[in-house]
């Protein structure tokens, strides 16, 4: 294994797994598999790059430093030569954590300073510009992500919101810098190393900057960002002869669907409105879900008896209904319980014969397929910017998506089960 990644939730790992697998154009990427959790046994070694997904953004920050150390450690024993740390394009995360306090605890693993951190991920409109996080052309915490359920990003500044996580300060490289090509980006993370800034903050408005920034770090142990910070990286694999640049598994698995969405964010609320025009959907009553009325037979009934129609059932609410019933019930409560009944419908749909699976939101994805007991998933085709195609192995493989909130064109959900069928 050359690059091994360290992702802070599931979505976020198969978009950063579809960045590596794809490389850059005409060049082709790294054969890649996504793990789920750290692995027990050694990877296969055809294996280029693993990517290790943890769920780990949102929980206490010693846990997700202790999982992402222990993530590493098999990584590193595996032969990796970098590892990337990927946390969420919207930097998501709170005054505690967990960002700063796994990025700095792997640095010092790894006996490095002056480290990447760049979140931009320009193709889902996520840009660094003069250390400030954009989403399309609103500051981050203009940009709905304020209202998030777990990490409300209330500060678009990310140098100030990451020296709240972190123990040392926190340099910046800005875009006239990246845009100066990767000897200046090279030289200028040489610099804050130099003046002990374990993370540095780096610009970036375009994959060109991000191309330049991957060459900058070809020999840097570690980087960290968003899925668009491993643009370059394949390439530079390729380019040392190391790797060839062969492409990702693409066959597809029919058979019975479902969609669950647990994703409150603006992009899964549209798209739930689209589909809802000419497809089956259930919303979940959140409030009977915490007093025990509604539970995950409604919804299996609900999704079984609509087979063939791509039924979805979601759970996505405005920020209003969102702050309402986490200011009754307690928003880890609420989490928690919606979790757990995404995760016990999902165990049920796969033991009642379901072989397509579209999930959204990272949270609810990491309990999905926490609770559907998959080792590994193999990398097939993208569905839409950051979302590929995965599939399990075994005797009954099952194709999945695994949609971050914010991802996907409106029509998202009727294509993923296309794409998961090899249409
Ligand atoms: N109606 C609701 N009210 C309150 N919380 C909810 C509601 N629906 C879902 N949740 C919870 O909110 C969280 C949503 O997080 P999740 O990561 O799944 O989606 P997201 O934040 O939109 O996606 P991503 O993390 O990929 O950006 C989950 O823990 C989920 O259980
Ligand atoms: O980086 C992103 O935006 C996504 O991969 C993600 O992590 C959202 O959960």
């Amino acid at each position: 294994m050359l690059l091994g990644v360290i992702a802070d939730d599931f979505t976020g790992a198969s978009d950063i797994a579809n960045t590596i697998v794809k490389g850059l154009p005409g060049q082709g990427g790294l054969r890649t598999v996504q793990y789920l959790g750290v692995p027990s046994a050694a990877s296969d070694p055809e294996v280029e790059a693993g990517v290790v997904a943890l769920k780990s953004r949102s929980i206490d920050a010693g846990l997700a430093v202790r999982q992402s150390i222990d993530a590493l450690q098999w990584l590193l024993e595996q032969g990796c030569q970098q590892i990337v740390f990927k946390y969420c394009s919207t930097f998501d995360s709170t005054p505690a954590g967990n960002i700063g306090p796994v990025a700095e605890a792997l640095a010092e693993a790894l006996g490095v300073k002056g480290v990447v951190a760049c979140p931009a991920f320009p193709g889902a409109g996520r840009t660094v510009y003069q250390g400030h996080l954009f989403v399309k052309d609103r500051l981050l915490n203009e940009s709905g992500l304020q209202n998030h359920p777990l990490n409300p990003m209330t500060d678009a500044d990310i140098r100030r919101w990451l020296r709240l996580q972190t123990v040392s300060d926190v340099g910046h490289v800005d875009i006239s810098a990246v845009q100066a090509g990767p000897t200046a980006i090279e030289a200028a993370l040489r610099r804050h190393g130099e003046e002990n800034h374990v993370l540095v903050i780096v610009d970036a408005v375009t994959d060109d900057d991000l191309v330049a920034i991957g060459k900058a770090v070809a020999d840097h142990r570690l980087v960290t960002g968003g899925s668009g910070i491993a643009i370059g990286l394949s390439a530079n694999f390729i380019a040392r002869g190391l790797a060839k640049g062969e492409g990702s598994a693409t066959v597809g698995i029919d058979g019975p669907e479902a969609i669950l969405a647990g994703s409150c964010s603006g992009a899964t609320r549209q798209q739930v409105e689209i589909h809802k025009k000419d497809h089956p959907t259930l919303a979940i009553d959140v409030a009977g879900v915490m007093s025990g009325k509604v539970a995950t037979s409604d919804l299996i009934s609900f999704l079984l008896a609509n087979l063939g129609r791509a039924p979805l059932v979601y759970s996505s609410g405005t920020p209003d209904e969102v702050q309402a019933i986490q200011a009754r019930f307690g928003r880890e409560k609420v989490a928690h319980t919606l979790d757990t009944l995404f995760a016990d419908t999902a165990r049920q749909l796969i033991d009642a014969g379901i072989r397509r699976l579209v999930v959204a939101g990272g949270e609810t994805s990491g309990a999905v397929v926490s609770a559907l007991d998959i080792g590994a998933l193999a990398i097939g085709p993208e569905i839409d910017p950051g979302v590929p195609v995965l599939f399990s192995n075994g005797d009954e493989p099952v194709a999945l998506a695994l949609k971050s909130g914010n991802f996907g064109a409106p029509d998202f959900f009727a294509k993923a089960l296309e794409r998961l069928a090899g249409r």
